[in-house]
């Protein structure tokens, strides 16, 4: 049966009315979980998402029939081309349940997990393990609690990961892809996305060699040389933060004016009484200052802003919800008062922005331009809201701060967070691609995962590992099979965003000292991307935003260029040999 652009039109909207019912149903289940992981309530998500699978199977299956060639409408045509990925609702229902079961597992775990303290009580991630590793200078009690946690989550995964990869490439197979790999990188509609990704971390090496350099002469003088070489790689333990993907917490050790430590913010929000909901007020105030859209009533009855006191198990790894009718949106997260905390809340309000601003479009363009455009909205926001002009607009500094050495000190601060955080976005995903596509065994994940983060972070681990070990699924996005990449081509698609949006707010001088707050001008240019959600091709939209058609380093490479020269000069001083040449995660051989 030959059918037409007409009946293709009332196809999509037959799919669009009923994806919202299907759609909002899981959500509500899959929300009951994660705020309350009972057996019960898994059961009812399991349910709710094989209700949504059929729903897409059966509209996947009837898309295809259709003859998009000759139509002229070009939305529908991405529309029906948008409905024939079928992802998992394409394994047979057996599988289906069994590779549902097996994410659920793997995100419970995670999410579940505690490290004991001999006698006494049991820390969760979040806060406890966190803060230990943030904040302890005693690296054995780091490594307790660095090793403590991945015996509890990566050990536990590893069996179930491998049947995880085997499902995950079976699904992508039966969508026509070659593997999962191959599927999660179709989102970005790119022929030459590896070969791209690849050009913008090289471009980024010479910032992030700089810095390693620079933070492992630092741990050196703090730690000795028993723990630091010089001209190796960095134990993966010291860093302040359990992954190592950030570094800002050990900015004390690494500051490079230390007779002009920047205020602690912290500190300041506690003095002033902050709570969790003034938190997501003062990020919600952002974007409203810019003439952006506010968040309704439901946000603030139905968020879950801190860890429950009831005794409920709940997953606090912060996530932002849609829940597909419009009007109900939330924000997950385990709240505390802290600088840190509150630039999470703005990256999750940004997510909200995004929902709030394409929520009339069909559910099938309700998505960002592509998930890294979803990652940048909240994360530009946090570029302007963690400068010293707007800390101290608003009352969260008591001076500008902006003399030359203090502002070495704040461009490190952006820095250890930023360009630390590069070659660990990218490796995140070069490992399960190559899990994916065979390249990585099971029978080596550990050792893989491993020589990647010596080859792309110049980390080793501070004590061996063996095949029994599990790291990667040590990290969220692993354990909840989330892609990862892109986190890494947003770093540098805010920067990019930034510069733009600084523009429009009419701001001069340099790039980290311009705050968009209050600007109508930047408010409407985000408006007019965020508003596109995925229906038009990303580098369409890019170019709305920036001019441009390709993510740059350009404007992260300006954002950074006086710590570089800074960093470059301060390296040279000191004699430093960039990067770990001939290096090995080597243990000597235990006698
Ligand atoms: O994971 C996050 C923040 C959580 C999120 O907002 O990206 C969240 C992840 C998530 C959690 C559960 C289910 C799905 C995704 N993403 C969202 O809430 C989200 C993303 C796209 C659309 C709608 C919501 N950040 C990453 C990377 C990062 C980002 C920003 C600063 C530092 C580090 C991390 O912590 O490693
Ligand atoms: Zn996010």
């Amino acid at each position: 049966r030959l059918y037409n652009e007409t009946v293709a039109k009332a196809f999509l909207q037959f799919y669009d009315r009923t994806a919202q019912v299907v759609w909002n149903q899981f959500m509500e289940a899959a929300w009951n979980y994660v705020t309350n992981i009972t057996k019960k309530n898994q059961e009812e998500m399991l349910y709710k998402d094989v209700e949504k699978s059929q729903h897409t199977l059966y509209f996947g299956t009837r898309a295809r029939l259709f003859k998009v060639a000759n139509f002229q409408d070009s939305d529908v045509k991405r529309m029906l081309s948008k409905l024939l990925n079928v992802d998992k609702a394409a394994l047979p229902k057996e599988e289906l349940r069994e590779y549902n079961e097996i994410l659920a597992y793997m995100e419970t775990t995670y999410s579940m997990a505690q490290v004991c303290l001999n006698e006494g009580p049991c820390l969760p991630l979040e806060p406890d393990l966190e803060e230990v590793m943030a904040t302890s200078r005693d690296q054995k009690e780091l490594l307790w609690a660095w090793q403590g946690w991945r015996d509890a989550v990566g050990r536990q995964l590893r069996m179930t990961f491998e049947r995880y990869v085997q499902l995950s490439n079976k699904a992508a197979k039966l969508n026509g892809y070659q593997d999962m790999g191959a599927l999660w990188r179709s989102t970005y509609e790119s022929d030459s996305l590896q070969e791209d990704l690849e050009q913008l971390f090289q471009e980024l090496q010479p910032l992030y060699l700089n810095l390693h350099a620079y933070v492992r002469r630092a741990l050196y003088r703090f730690y000795g040389p028993e723990l630091i070489d010089l001209r190796g790689p960095i134990p993966a333990h010291i860093l302040g933060n359990m992954w190592a993907q950030s570094w800002v917490n050990i900015l004390d050790l690494a500051l490079p004016f230390p007779e002009k430590p920047p205020e602690d913010i912290t500190k300041i929000m506690k003095g002033q009484h902050w709570k969790p909901e003034k938190m997501f007020q003062e990020a919600e105030k952002f974007f409203t200052s810019m003439g952006l859209l506010s968040t309704p009533p439901e946000f603030w009855e139905n968020s879950m802003m801190e860890r429950p006191t009831d005794g409920r198990e709940v997953e606090c790894h912060a996530s932002a919800w849609d829940f597909y009718n419009g009007k109900d949106f939330r924000i997950k997260k385990c709240t505390e008062v802290t600088i840190k905390d509150l630039l999470s809340i703005f990256h999750q309000m940004g997510h909200i922005q995004y929902f709030l601003q394409y929520k009339n479009l069909s559910v099938i363009f309700r998505a960002g331009a592509n998930p890294a455009f979803e990652e940048a909205v909240g994360s530009v926001v946090t570029l302007s809201a963690s400068s010293h002009k707007h800390l101290l607009n608003r009352g969260l500094l008591s001076q500008q701060h902006q003399d030359k050495e203090e502002e070495v000190n704040f461009l490190m601060s952006v820095a250890l967070e930023k360009i630390a955080f590069i070659p660990f976005a990218y490796l995140m995903d070069l490992f399960r691609w190559k899990v994916f596509d065979g390249t990585i065994e099971k029978d080596v994940y550990n050792q893989e995962w491993w020589n990647l983060r010596l080859k792309y972070q110049g980390l080793c681990p501070p004590i061996p590992r063996t095949e029994e070990d599990f790291d990667p699924g040590a990290k969220f996005h692993i354990s909840a099979s989330l892609p990862y990449i892109r986190y890494f081509l947003s770093l540098v698609l805010q920067f990019q965003f930034h510069e733009a949006l600084c523009k429009a707010s009419g701001h001069m001088g340099p790039l980290h000292r311009c705050d968009i707050y209050n600007s109508k001008e930047a408010g409407k240019l985000l408006e007019d991307v965020l508003k596109l959600g995925s229906s038009k091709p990303w580098p369409e939209v890019l170019e709305k935003m920036t001019g441009e058609t390709k993510v740059s380093t350009k404007a992260l490479m300006t954002y950074f260029k006086p710590l570089l020269n800074w960093l470059v000069t301060e390296n040279v001083r000191q004699g430093e040999i960039l990067g770990w040449p001939d290096f090995s995660c080597s243990f000597e051989e235990r006698e």
